[in-house]
């Protein structure tokens, strides 16, 4: 058997593997079934202030191989439909971390710097164990609410407000970056941040846009069907933005993979690349928990017949010419 198990901002997971925010895990019910899943930790949708109905359906769809070239995946435009943050921080006081035997991550997507302060001071008060946020900086799906991670020096003003507040270890999610000056750039921000122990790369490839070539119609109503890009055509920008972050970030900060991850296969790249941990959304969504098992499987298959016995071994040391 090869170790699977590894540590985020200090604390231990079972394994590699949990979901991203915003894939199976709205409500209770949801996140009942990550926990009953192989999957290492999971992590609550990505909480505003008040509760969010979201964009107009059909908000969400699977871009089967052939529909686009690069084979499959996924556009989504949800516009952050979430309970509210009240209910992640209800559902945070009664988790029981020793017994689930997971951590809990918590996202928070304020929609002004007020409200990102008045959730995460609620969290920091709640004192809770087990608790690990990941504030998310990139949802590219709110019209008219540009994606905070690519304001650099918003994104600087706002860490220096919140990573006080925070005191515990906590991690961003990020947009994906093309260009090396913007790697760059976001790297000296988060290296300023002691306590911002984590970056999670990437959120999904913003604002692309599926066309069905029978209906002659963008496969989702929101936004003149501009959306989110997730899945398998997205892993190779994920993986740059794994390493990128991976080679700037001081000593001690960690990536968190997402993008692209549909079998152990993808799972051994990201971390490769860097990654400590790994997350799914597109496959989650077309799967279901059981993903989860399966790619465990498939890591453990790949890293024995390499002769890896745990994922320390080669994260980080992709090779270069
Ligand atoms: O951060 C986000 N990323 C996405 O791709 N979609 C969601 C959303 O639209 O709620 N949020």
């Amino acid at each position: 058997m090869v170790d699977l198990s590894t540590v985020i901002a200090g604390v231990p997971l079972s394994n590699v593997f949990f979901n991203a925010a915003g894939a199976w895990c709205q409500r209770e019910d949801e996140l009942q079934a990550l926990l009953d899943s192989g999957a290492g930790s999971l992590i609550t949708k990505s909480a505003t202030y008040e509760a969010r109905e979201g964009n107009p359906t059909p908000r969400y769809a699977p871009l089967a191989d052939g529909v686009i070239s690069g084979g499959g995946g996924s556009i989504s435009s949800i516009g952050l439909a979430n309970e509210g943050y009240k209910y992640y921080l209800n559902y945070a006081r009664q988790f029981d971390v020793t017994r689930h035997g997971k951590p809990l991550f918590i996202s928070l997507s304020g929609l002004s710097l007020a409200d990102s302060v008045k959730m995460v001071t609620a969290f920091a008060q709640a004192e809770l164990s087990g608790c690990i946020l990941e504030i998310n900086f990139s949802c590219p799906n709110v019209p008219g609410k540009p994606q905070l991670g690519y304001d650099m020096n918003a994104m600087d003003t706002t860490l220096a407000t919140l990573a006080p507040l925070i005191e515990k270890p906590f991690g961003i999610k990020l947009p994906p970056y093309f260009d090396m000056a913007h790697f760059d750039q976001v790297a000296a921000v988060v290296n300023k941040y002691d306590n911002l122990a984590f970056v999670t790369c990437i959120n999904s490839v913003g604002n692309g846009l599926a066309i069905d070539l029978d209906t002659e119609r963008a496969m989702i109503k929101p936004k003149n069907g501009f959306g989110g890009l997730g899945g398998r055509m997205i892993l190779n920008t994920a993986l740059a933005n794994v390493n990128a972050f991976y080679r700037r970030l001081a000593p001690g900060k960690q990536v968190i993979g997402v993008g692209g991850v549909v079998s152990g296969k993808e799972a051994f790249l990201h971390i490769l690349a860097g990654a400590s941990a790994i997350q799914i959304g597109t496959q989650l969504m077309e799967e279901g928990p059981p993903v989860f098992d399966r790619v465990k499987r498939e890591l453990e298959s790949i890293m024995e017949k390499k002769g890896y016995n745990s994922v320390e071994e080669f994260r980080g040391k992709v090779k270069t010419l």
